[in-house]
């Protein structure tokens, strides 16, 4: 075979499939393996314009062969232990300046070991985070490079082609060395999670609270999705609303279980922030309401046991403009807690993440894309190290949308309907213009059963609080 592809992949899954297929389309011919061969036959059979610049392999050792060297083959599998197999498997037939790139949703920390261990070897290693579905890889995601800017300048070029744009700008950008794209998928995936959280909570305010029917939902989602709201996420759940039951008719929302999965990038970001010491409660009681959406069983017995709550609010008590303005703050107090995140990981792995660009990069193909970020990378740019609730105008569209909010915590509440991120968000804004909290009795409770000590207001010296003076009673 000649050596005609300037790049490989390996994984025609999902992901995998679309990539190869937006590579190709960009003029870049890349030859492709599958582990199940039949999966590539079928991807060569639709390939249709696009099969002259693809190359099938039915092994590695074909698929190394089909690729001119230096060789850069990008890896679309499972996050985990798969993604160690392959390396494992294709180290031996590589040679020195080839470049295996992890474009999954691995987990930081092993795109940092990966690196690591790839010092030595004959290949290189680098780990990429890709957003933007099925659709985006086939037609431009938004693409989180970790790694050196050697390897940056090596595959830069290809990314930029194949990514999403936003006035002509490529949303791709190299974030910071080893595990650094990764761990801003992360967080992007956490904030995903958070986003997802609260759209969800509106609509059951407005299914169970309100008593819209589907269609009023599809109809409510699809105006904020002409206004500051207007994102991916809101479209999709507008055109989710209005979806017929193809089996039973119907809305289709309702014919399908409350109970969402999660593959692990939500929990690892709620793991990492804790590490990091970071407040992200929007995110963690996101991941949290996923948890409990899958304790089916226990739900349905807490009803039985406690009784349902009514959920239904009392007439007028909200309307879509209140809701609408609740999910304003909601989500700038979200993504104000993602980015703190990423910029305490910044300062704690010396990472420097190009905060600004890291929200230019969102503005288009991943699946947290929305017209909000342009201001919040404008935002950035002039607050460097600022948190984001303290930079206009997202203090001026806080302060006009948080008694909304407050009031949608509060409706919802009294009628038992869940709002867990909402109210985090709420909770947290409220701790975050609190100057004199209750973490005083935290201090003082510390030294009382573990001689911890404390900080006094006033700064004077005095190591341990009179509880301590054993002769007083
Ligand atoms: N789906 C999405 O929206 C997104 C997914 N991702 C990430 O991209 C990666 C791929 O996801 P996706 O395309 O959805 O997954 P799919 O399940 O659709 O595809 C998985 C691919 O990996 C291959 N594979 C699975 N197990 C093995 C194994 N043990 N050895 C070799 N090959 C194996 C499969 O081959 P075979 O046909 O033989 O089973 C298939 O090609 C994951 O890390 C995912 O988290 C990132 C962004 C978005
Ligand atoms: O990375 C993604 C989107 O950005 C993937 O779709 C991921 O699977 C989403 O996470 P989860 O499966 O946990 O909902």
């Amino acid at each position: 075979m000649d050596n005609l592809a300037h790049f490989g992949l390996i994984g025609l899954g999902t992901m995998g499939a679309a990539l190869a297929q937006n590579i190709a389309e960009k003029g870049y011919p890349i030859a492709v393996y599958n582990r199940t061969t039949s999966v590539t036959d079928e991807f060569m059979a639709n390939a249709g314009d696009l099969a002259p610049r693809l190359i099938p392999a039915k092994s590695l050792e074909e698929l190394v062969a089909a690729i001119t060297p230096p060789r850069a083959i990008i890896l679309m599998v499972p996050a985990g232990p798969v993604v160690d197999q392959q390396i494992e498997a294709l180290s031996p037939l590589l040679q020195d300046g080839d470049l295996i790139i992890d474009a999954g949703n691995a987990n930081y920390a092993d795109t940092e070991r990966r690196d690591r261990q790839s010092e030595g070897e004959t290949y290189d290693f680098m780990g990429i985070g890709v957003s933007g579905g099925e659709e985006g890889a086939r037609h431009g995601p938004s693409i989180m490079v970790g790694g050196k800017p050697a390897q940056w300048d090596r595959v830069g070029e290809m990314l930029r082609a194949i990514s999403a744009k936003y006035d002509g700008e490529p949303c791709a950008a190299l974030m910071g060395p080893g595990g650094a794209g990764h761990f801003v998928k992360m967080v992007h995936n956490g904030i995903e999670y958070a986003d997802m959280q609260m759209i969800a909570e509106t609509y059951a305010l407005m299914r169970d609270g309100m008593g819209f029917d589907a269609t009023r939902i599809a109809e409510t989602f699809e105006a904020w999705n002409k206004g500051p709201l207007a994102s991916y996420l809101i479209e999709i759940s507008g055109k989710v609303a209005r979806a017929v039951d193809p089996i039973a008719g119907g809305p289709m929302l309702d014919a399908i279980l409350d109970a969402a999965g999660q593959k692990g990038t939500g929990r690892w970001t709620v793991i990492e922030a804790q590490k990091l010491a970071v407040a992200i409660p929007v995110i963690e009681a996101a991941v949290v309401a996923r948890n409990l959406s899958a304790q089916v069983a226990a739900r349905a017995r807490g009803a039985d046991v406690f009784g349902a709550m009514p959920q239904s609010l009392p007439k007028d008590a909200l309307d879509t403009d209140t809701l609408e303005a609740a999910l304003i703050a909601g989500k700038i107090l979200c993504y104000a807690q993602g980015f703190d995140m990423l910029g305490r990981a910044s300062e704690e792995f010396g990472w420097k993440l190009p905060m600004p660009e890291i929200a230019r990069i969102w503005r288009n193909g991943c699946i947290i894309r929305s017209e909000m970020l342009n201001d919040m990378a404008s935002a950035l740019a002039a607050n460097p190290g600022e948190n984001l609730i303290f930079a206009d105008p997202f203090t001026r569209l806080v302060k006009e949308n948080e008694a909304a909010l407050r009031k949608v915590v509060i409706a919802a509440t009294g009628a038992g309907i869940a709002v867990p991120a909402l109210a985090a968000g709420l909770s947290w804004f409220d701790a975050m213009r609190t100057p004199r909290g209750s973490a005083n009795m935290i201090q003082a409770q510390r030294d009382f059963f573990g001689a911890h000590g404390y900080k006094r207001l006033d700064g004077k010296d005095a190591p341990h609080g009179p509880w301590w003076d054993k002769t007083a009673g």
